[in-house]
């Protein structure tokens, strides 16, 4: 801050605690919600949303163990080379490339970057596959260009029946790419042919919330894995002298 903002600032009359938290928080402090009139249909329908997120979250706990599992092994096999692949449609692909986000920048700390690519936001490939081969062959397709033996194909879906993750699933079936699903409440089609699935019992919309909580979760438990390895790793390089 320069010295003559500071002066300016310091010329400014005190604001009313009222005053001050609406600058802070650009509302009446003394109102719930915003200068606007809500309906009480748009009340209930907030109210059942938020309602809808504990199932959610429950569904999630009751499945911790998976979640874990899922990230410890996702960081033995990046650590080994191999790759994640995800891929999913509108809400589930921004979730994807949230993790994908995550594994190649950083989570919660410094450490070497990992490989892990949304498919989906491949453009050029994506609208040139959508448009020569039709939108059901869109992961397939993908799949069949960057997976390799022993890599991870995380696929991500509320209804759990989108063909072209289903077809993504087959073709990394093929080619020995382990599959594990995100999707909507089970049973359904995609999770029921992965190699192994999270369902979250939950309406659409908040089951797509709690897919986030999930992604999360498994970035915890794999950035534990990777420490844990590398402590491991520290060990041995010491006992070399
Ligand atoms: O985000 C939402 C709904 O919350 C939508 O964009 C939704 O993701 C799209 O309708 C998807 O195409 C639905 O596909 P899926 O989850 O059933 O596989």
């Amino acid at each position: 801050m320069t010295t003559e903002w500071s002066l300016q600032e310091a010329e400014l009359p005190p604001l009313h605690p009222l005053e001050a938290s609406r600058a802070a928080f650009g509302r009446r402090a003394d109102r719930p919600g915003p200068d606007i009139p809500v309906t009480a249909a748009s009340r209930e329908a907030v109210r059942i949303h938020l309602e809808n997120v504990l199932p959610a979250l429950r569904s999630l706990e009751s499945q911790a163990d998976r979640l874990a599992a899922w990230g410890a092994e996702l960081a033995r096999r990046l650590l080994g080379g191999q790759r994640l692949l995800a891929a999913g449609n509108g809400g589930s692909a921004a979730e994807a490339q949230h993790l994908t986000a995550e594994l190649v920048g950083r989570f919660d700390g410094e450490r070497v970057p990992f490989s892990a690519i949304s498919l989906h936001a491949e453009s050029s490939a994506v609208t040139a596959i959508a448009n020569d081969y039709g939108y059901a062959e869109l992961f397939a397709r993908q799949v069949r260009a960057h997976g390799r033996s022993g890599d991870i194909l995380l696929l991500l879906s509320t209804s759990g029946k989108s063909p072209n993750l289903l077809r993504a699933a087959e073709a990394a079936a093929r080619l020995n790419v382990t599959t594990w699903a995100l999707t909507g409440p089970g049973p359904n089609p995609l999770a029921s042919c992965c190699d192994d699935a999270v369902a979250i019992d939950a309406v659409p919309a908040n089951a797509q919330e709690g897919h986030l909580i999930a992604l999360h979760a498994i970035c915890r438990s794999f950035e534990a894995e990777v420490a844990r390895k590398g402590r491991a790793g520290q060990g041995q390089e010491a006992d070399r002298g």
